[in-house]
């Protein structure tokens, strides 16, 4: 069934309404005692405080109901309180929240595997192993890699994110904030040029897919050896570093490139997994098939869950006791997951992505035209994004991305900026938001930027 917005129902009015100034009294009581209690190196990039959360919408502490364009960093899809996700997950933990599925497995993380062996791309017979968060994933992801291909090298690209542990952070490309001073990191990590079409164009590089892929297996090739490399792994939509979406036919001839030479390909769809970009993988674009994929985000309606899924004969060539972890695939979790999927299919989010993509590329690229600061309008899906630079230039403006993102939050609208050059800004609706609420938010971030560009 494709969803029409009049097929949503919400438990909490759908509207963009401030009662007090951002942030208001509570929160800011709360950031006081925050101070006090919480280090100062996790960052928030809004000053209100939660109470409640449902479809399109947060509500602080205070009473504002705030438009949400960031769904927590692209995880609630299904909303922040999906009702068949807080029914999952209140039965589980009425029955036991943990047994640790190395110690008394149950049924649910089998369950869930399951699910991730059918829906993720290719019909090869497949293993799941589940974890926390997606850092996890990736860690786990590369140890099956130099295990099952005894090689130890690793290939990453300019703008990649990847997490925040040691190896995950030898693998994320921007220093500022993730990694400064947090080295030494995980050796036998290099990395190459992506594809990054607005960018490559403005370079004065040939932009096409396959020029790209040939620039990067070049570097490969000169610098690692294919026989060397354990594994390529790349996210199919760069998502913290930039939103960019590589141009066609880079990613199919890198898969190919690691098929010849015995290359485990990692397809890190954390942010780009579960119908946010269209499709319930972003690798479905071009028909890739990875040998492993990492998942996270999207999976469990907001509950911490990740997953890599891969090749059977990689997944088990790791003996006993190789992959595992004590919460890794929580039963509740896992409850979350099954029931988070269960309304992506009944709702087929992955439609209503491609509509939400549609209404928001359209009026972006509208205002495009009409101001000169908006260098690219990209994306693919729910994930969308609009590079910001000076007018007439490429040159990324940082501070205008800034300001526009603060005139949103101030009108009542929630928004993510990212990018190497901090000067993106990204669309991360939950996939259940209304086209009302969604129109109104974008209102609000064309106001915004005619205002701070003007
Ligand atoms: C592609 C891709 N791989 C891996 C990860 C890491 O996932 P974790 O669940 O945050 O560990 C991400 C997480 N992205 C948001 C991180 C935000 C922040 O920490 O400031 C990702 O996008």
């Amino acid at each position: 069934m494709t969803t029409t917005t009049a097929s949503l129902s919400y438990r909490l009015p759908q509207v963009r309404n401030l009662v007090t100034a951002l942030p208001g009294p509570e929160s800011a009581r709360l950031a006081e005692r925050r101070r006090s209690a919480v280090a100062g190196g996790v960052g928030s990039s809004v000053p209100v405080y939660a109470a409640d959360a449902d479809g399109g919408v947060i509500v602080d502490v205070d009473g504002n109901s705030l438009i949400d364009l960031g769904s927590g960093i692209a995880v609630t899809s299904v909303g922040a309180s999906d009702p068949r996700v807080a029914d999952a997950v209140a039965a589980q933990a009425r029955h036991f929240t943990h047994t640790c599925f190395m110690v008394t497995p149950y049924e649910g993380y089998v369950a869930v595997a399951e699910r991730l062996n059918a829906l993720t791309p290719g019909d090869h017979d497949k293993r799941t192993v589940l974890f926390n968060s997606g850092a996890e994933a990736v860690e786990n992801a590369i140890k099956v890699a130099r295990l099952a291909t005894g090689r130890d090298a690793v290939v990453a690209f300019d703008h990649a994110y990847h997490g925040r542990t040691n190896l995950t952070m030898a693998l994320t490309a921007k220093t500022m904030p993730y990694k400064k001073d947090f080295g030494p990191f995980a050796p036998e990590v290099y990395r190459m040029p992506m594809s990054y079409p607005y960018r490559d164009a403005a370079a004065g590089l040939d932009a096409d897919g396959a020029a790209a892929a040939a620039r990067a297996i070049s570097q490969i090739e000169k610098q690692i050896g294919g026989d060397a490399v354990a594994a390529i792994i790349i996210e199919p939509i760069q998502g913290e570093g930039g939103f960019i979406v590589p141009a066609p036919g880079f990613l199919p001839a890198l898969a190919a490139w690691a098929k010849e030479n015995g290359v485990v390909f990692i397809a890190d769809e954390v942010q780009t997994g579960f119908a946010r970009t269209g499709a319930w993988f972003a690798c479905e674009d071009e028909g890739v098939v990875p040998d492993i994929i990492t998942m996270a985000k999207g999976i469990a309606g907001g509950m911490p869950l990740s997953a890599i899924t891969g090749r059977a004969d990689l997944l088990d060539a790791v003996h006993a006791g190789g992959l595992g972890g004590t919460y890794g695939g929580n039963p509740v979790a896992c409850a979350a997951a099954l029931a988070a999927l269960d309304t992506m299919t009944d709702l087929d989010l992955p439609a209503r992505a491609r509509a939400i993509g549609a209404r928001s590329v359209a009026r972006l690229s509208a205002l495009a035209d009409e101001v000169g600061v908006i260098g690219d309008v990209r994306g693919r899906g729910a994930m969308i994004a609009i590079e910001l630079v000076r007018p007439g230039t490429s040159e990324p403006d940082a501070e205008l991305t800034r300001a526009i993102a603060a005139k949103a939050l101030a009108a009542g609208v929630v928004i993510l900026t990212c990018g190497t050059y901090g000067n993106v800004i990204r669309l991360l609706p939950p996939l259940v938001i209304g086209d009302d609420l969604l129109d109104d938010a974008l209102t609000v971030l064309e106001t915004a930027i005619r205002e701070a560009s003007a």
